[in-house]
This record gives C-alpha cells, sequence and structure tokens, in this order.
C-alpha cells in the first residue's frame, strides 16, 4: 500500500543544514495501522509531512496505492491528496464554522453538490459520534469532541490512508482512549491504513500492529508491535519499551531473590493467547514445587497480550528442573535468572 524508498530531506541552514530524515525505507501494508515512534526531534513530523507532500523530500520515492506522491506535479498531487487524510495535534479546525461546517469543509473544495454534501456529513457525524454537537463551533466542544470533528474531516472525502500526527497528544488519558479506539473502529469498518507518529509507547501498544523507531532521522528498529516489546534490540526502543513495561522495577524484583534461602527465580514471557494459561496453577499441581509470583506485568496490544512474570521456585533442583522443563515444551518463554543460594 506505501512504498517508502530511499527517503531523505535536508532543511538548508545558514551554518549546518538539518538532515531531518535519513535514508528511511518502510512498507505499510493495506489495512495496517502502522506507528512512528521517537523523541522530539527524530524526524517524525518530517516523516509525515513528506507522505503528503506538505514537505517536498529531498532525495527518495513515496508511493501511495500504486502512484508516486514524491514525483507528482501540483494538479495531480492535489487530486492525490484527497485520498490521504491527515488529523492533527492541536486538531487545526476553522473556529468561525460550526461542526457540520468544518467537516464539509473538505467536500466543498472537491467540488460536491450541496445535497451530497450534507448526506456524507450527516453519514461522518455518525461515524465519529457527534449527533447533537452538528451545530457546536469548536470553542464549545472539548478537546476529544474537537479531535473527532478532525477525523470526520480527514474521512470526508474516503481517503485510502489516514495520517495521525501526534493525534492524541493533547488530550487526557480517557479521552486518549476513547479516540484510539475510535482510530480502531474506523480502520476495521473501513479497511482504512492508518499511519501514526506518537512519542508515546501506549499509544503504539494499544493499537499498532507495526511499528518504526526512529533517532536522528533514521529507522533505528521496526517489527510487528508485540516482537518490538518482547525483544527491543535498540537502546532508544528498550527505553520506549520501559515507558509501559516500567523493566526497571522488574530488574529490581530480581534482587527480592537474596529475600530467599534457596530455589530458584525464573522470568516467565507469555505471548498472546499463552497469557491466560493457567501455567502457573498447573506446574504446582503437576510438580513438587511451590511457585510464588514476585513482580510482573501483562499488557494488551492489537496482536494479542503479552508480559513478563517473575516467579520464585521452591523444591528440590531437580523438581524445579522438570518444572522448568516442562515450562519450556509450551509456549511461554522462560529464563532462570540465578540460584538462591
Ligand atoms: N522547517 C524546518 N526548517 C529547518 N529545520 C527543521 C524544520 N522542521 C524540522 N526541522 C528540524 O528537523 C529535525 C527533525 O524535526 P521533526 O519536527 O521532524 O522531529 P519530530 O520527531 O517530529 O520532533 P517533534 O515531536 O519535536 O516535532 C529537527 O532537528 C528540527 O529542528
Amino acid at each position: 500500500m506505501i512504498t517508502i524508498k530511499g527517503l531523505k530531506k535536508v532543511y538548508p541552514a545558514k551554518h549546518q543544514d538539518v538532515l531531518a530524515v535519513d535514508n528511511l525505507n518502510l512498507e505499510v501494508s493495506k489495512g495496517e495501522i502502522f506507528g512512528v515512534i521517537g523523541y522530539s526531534g527524530a524526524g517524525k513530523s518530517t516523516f509525515i509531512r513528506l507522505l503528503n507532500r506538505l514537505e517536498d523530500p529531498t532525495e527518495g520515492q513515496i508511493y501511495i496505492d500504486g502512484k508516486e506522491i514524491s514525483a507528482m506535479g501540483k494538479q495531480q498531487l492535489r487530486k492525490s491528496r484527497q485520498e490521504i487524510g491527515m488529523i492533527f495535534q492541536h486538531f487545526n479546525l476553522l473556529w468561525s464554522r460550526t461542526v457540520r461546517d468544518n467537516i464539509a469543509f473538505p467536500l466543498e473544495i472537491a467540488g460536491i453538490s450541496k445535497g451530497k454534501r450534507r448526506a456524507r456529513v450527516d453519514e461522518l457525524i455518525e461515524l465519529v459520534g457527534l449527533k447533537g454537537r452538528e451545530d457546536a463551533y469548536p470553542s464549545q466542544l472539548s478537546g476529544g469532541q474537537k479531535q473527532r470533528v478532525g477525523i470526520a474531516r480527514a474521512l470526508a472525502n474516503n481517503p485510502k490512508v489516514l495520517l495521525c500526527d501526534e493525534a492524541t497528544s493533547a488530550l487526557d488519558p480517557d479521552t486518549t482512549d476513547a479516540i484510539l479506539r475510535l482510530l480502531v473502529d474506523i480502520n476495521e469498518k473501513l479497511g482504512l491504513t492508518i499511519i501514526l507518529i506518537t512519542h508515546e509507547m501506549h499509544v503504539i501498544r494499544k493499537i499498532c500492529h507495526r511499528v518504526a523507531v526512529m533517532e536522528s532521522g533514521r529507522v533505528a528498529e521496526q517489527g510487528d508491535v508485540l516482537d518490538v516489546f518482547l525483544h527491543p534490540q535498540q537502546q532508544v526502543t528498550k527505553r520506549f519499551v520501559e515507558q509501559v513495561m516500567g523493566d526497571k522495577d522488574q530488574e529490581e524484583s530480581l534482587h527480592l531473590l537474596e529475600n530467599y534461602q534457596n530455589g530458584k527465580v525464573a522470568r516467565l514471557h507469555f505471548v498472546g493467547e499463552t497469557t491466560n494459561q493457567a501455567l502457573i496453577s498447573q506446574v504446582s499441581k503437576q510438580f513438587d514445587v511451590a511457585v510464588n509470583i514476585l513482580q510482573g506485568k501483562i499488557t494488551q496490544t492489537q496482536k494479542g497480550a503479552y508480559g513478563t512474570l517473575f516467579v520464585h521456585m521452591e523444591g528440590s533442583d531437580e523438581e524445579i528442573a522438570r518444572a522448568i522443563a516442562f515450562i519450556k515444551t509450551t509456549s511461554v518463554e522462560v529464563e532462570v535468572d540465578a540460584d538462591a543460594e
């Protein structure tokens, strides 16, 4: 659906040019929610603005649905932009227009007749949950409602791709969750491809299928969200995963080991469906081993739940070894961290 090859953006500057995006290569499939995460200055905004040519690339190609966006002239671009919706952190609504007229705006530009506009706006208002607020002005809306208007406006011309630029960063946690649920709903209902940029890992965790981590204009790491959460390779990715999983706390739980005279501490990684297995009670029943949960966290992603539990296992060395061998036959990954002796 989206192919990006060798994308580069240099902002010329008096003293030293800024290399904002550097040799970026990405593939995004149709219907995917693809997240791009990075710290401030990583190049995320530049990247997303290159996708709809709000910025022109210095080098490289961008293909959306088979068409090379990066090579288009103005007129062609105007048409293609109707297939790319965008929502913004600060909503970018027209303050003198009502909800209805904000949503109708892109339809007016596309030359849709008044009657058709009305019907389409009604549909969109229903889709984003704004019924009853049609005649309100943006200043009379909450942040979440404003973003719903932004989403409806972005979807007005039936785009194939929705670009989200820090779309929930100005919202409180509950409103963020509601907007993220709406994005998932739209993705599922309309099969819309969504690219979102964020600096918040919980946004990636909650709704993205795949993620790219950007650092200094480059993709430091990319993959399925579950894989990246489970096996972050780069330092920058590890820091983002810690935002959600609090790995430091978990490392500390290893020191709990000192409280035990014997036994072993094991780290169990649960992925996807195995998360709900009653593994702990099964091990306790099947082997002469007492299993105590020291610490852990299971969390949900779009691709299923995953998490890590630290457990202390008490029993004879032989029996613990048998229990661990058994756990290894399930799809739960197990690491034994240390002996308690
Ligand atoms: N119009 C511009 N002119 C010159 N330099 C720019 C321009 N826009 C961005 N930059 C620079 O390009 C680099 C990447 O910025 P960009 O805004 O893309 O990063 P970001 O990851 O989106 O960060 P933030 O979330 O803070 O916006 C930064 O060094 C920034 O200062």
